[in-house]
């Protein structure tokens, strides 16, 4: 008899925001996805998002990951892990809440690199809730890096990672991600510009199977630079790096002008965009709509992906939050084909 698949982990999210209510619509949505998709996170919490979402959602509490084949479909299934004391506010950052979103990542991830799970999807966090709740990282990337990296017994600058955000019309994929924007310019090394690259190739070649990605590279400047007339990290750093991976077989092209890059690539001139810094490589495509994007953290041993939005505390408790992204990070996780768009809710 075949064993059930691994199931996918889904983080709670910071119990404030919108994760756990976007979940429970996740699963009213697809209720077939009982079987195959765990929530990682406290219960109380759960049951509170499937209330505040309408209609009847009962949990289906597991102790084990591999009893996530037997939930039947129309429940949302549960892992629980420390949570709560008692409940938190919506839409208030809390360093309870962000204690509790950061137990329910480290349950997830430790199931991924142990293989109980087969990719890890995070519901989003609050970085200042995190960071009151005293987690040494910013956001989820920097964070499942060092427990990777932990797990593997590496230094965390052995286990480089970068993160994409795509949807069907763009992929963008960061040199930098959570730091100033004058740490970001400082952070266009050679180096940094050429690992991108790599992860980039490796990524797009080994995990979506393209037999040769198109990597356009933005430059950082306007206009790419002008020749060097305003600003020199084109000339000095992004076209070495590109010249580097070239030479080392990677289909790379630029440095491009940043303005005009992501029209190429939406175009069809390019598979993805390189972008020198988080804004750069995210308006663009958070701009094609929220709703469609997913985040993956490229260079770690396990598949993650993500909701391209945030905690959305306007929106927490209302039930009103769409969790479309949230259903793209998750068919990406299952290995599904990408969804069809659906139409924009009124
Ligand atoms: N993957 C993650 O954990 C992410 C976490 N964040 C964090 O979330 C917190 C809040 O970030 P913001 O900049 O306010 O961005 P946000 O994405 O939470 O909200 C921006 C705007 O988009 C709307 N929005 C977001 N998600 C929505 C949804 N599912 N349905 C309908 N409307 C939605 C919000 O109502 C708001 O108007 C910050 O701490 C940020 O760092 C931000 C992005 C990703
Ligand atoms: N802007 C993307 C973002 O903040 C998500 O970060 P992470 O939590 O996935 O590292």
């Amino acid at each position: 008899m075949n064993a059930a698949p691994r199931p996918v982990a889904i983080t709670m999210g910071d119990p404030a925001g919108v994760g756990p209510e976007i979940i429970a619509k996740l699963f009213r949505r697809r209720p077939q996805w009982a079987s195959r998709c765990v929530v990682v996170g406290d219960v109380e919490v759960m049951r509170r998002a499937a209330h505040v979402t309408g209609g009847r959602l009962p949990l289906a509490v597991i102790e084990r990951w591999a009893d996530a084949a037997q939930v039947p479909p129309g429940s949302l299934p549960v892992l629980p892990v420390a949570g709560l004391s008692a409940p938190v506010a919506w839409g208030r950052v809390s360093p309870m809440a962000g204690a509790a979103a950061i137990a329910a990542i480290e349950c997830a991830v430790q199931a991924a690199l142990q293989g109980d799970v087969a990719a890890v999807v995070t519901a989003p966090v609050h970085k200042e809730a995190l960071h009151q709740a005293g987690l040494p990282y910013p956001g989820h990337t920097e964070f499942l890096q060092a427990l990777a990296a932990r797990h593997q017994g590496c230094p965390v600058a052995q286990m480089p990672v970068r993160m994409m955000l795509s949807n069907d019309e763009l992929r963008t994929v960061l040199v930098s991600i959570h730091v100033s924007l004058r740490t970001a310019i400082e952070a266009v090394t050679l180096e940094n510009v050429l690992e991108t690259i790599r992860i980039t190739d490796r990524h797009l070649r080994q995990v979506m199977g393209m037999a040769a990605p198109r990597i356009a590279v933005a430059g950082l400047n306007p206009h790419a630079g002008e020749g060097g007339l305003f600003g020199r990290e084109e000339v000095d750093v992004i076209a070495p790096a590109v010249a580097a991976a070239r030479a080392e077989g990677v289909d790379a092209h630029g440095p491009l002008p940043p303005d005009t890059v992501f029209m190429q690539a939406r175009r069809g001139a390019y598979d993805v965009v390189v972008a020198q810094y988080h804004d750069q490589g995210l308006i663009p495509v958070k701009y094609l709509g929220l709703e469609h994007g997913v985040n993956t953290t490229l260079g770690l041993p396990f598949l993650r992906t993500s909701p391209d939005h945030g905690t959305a505390f306007d929106l927490a408790g209302t039930g009103r939050a769409d969790p479309s992204s949230l259903e793209a990070a998750v068919a990406a996780a299952l290995r599904e084909p990408p969804l069809p768009r659906r139409p924009k809710p009124d």
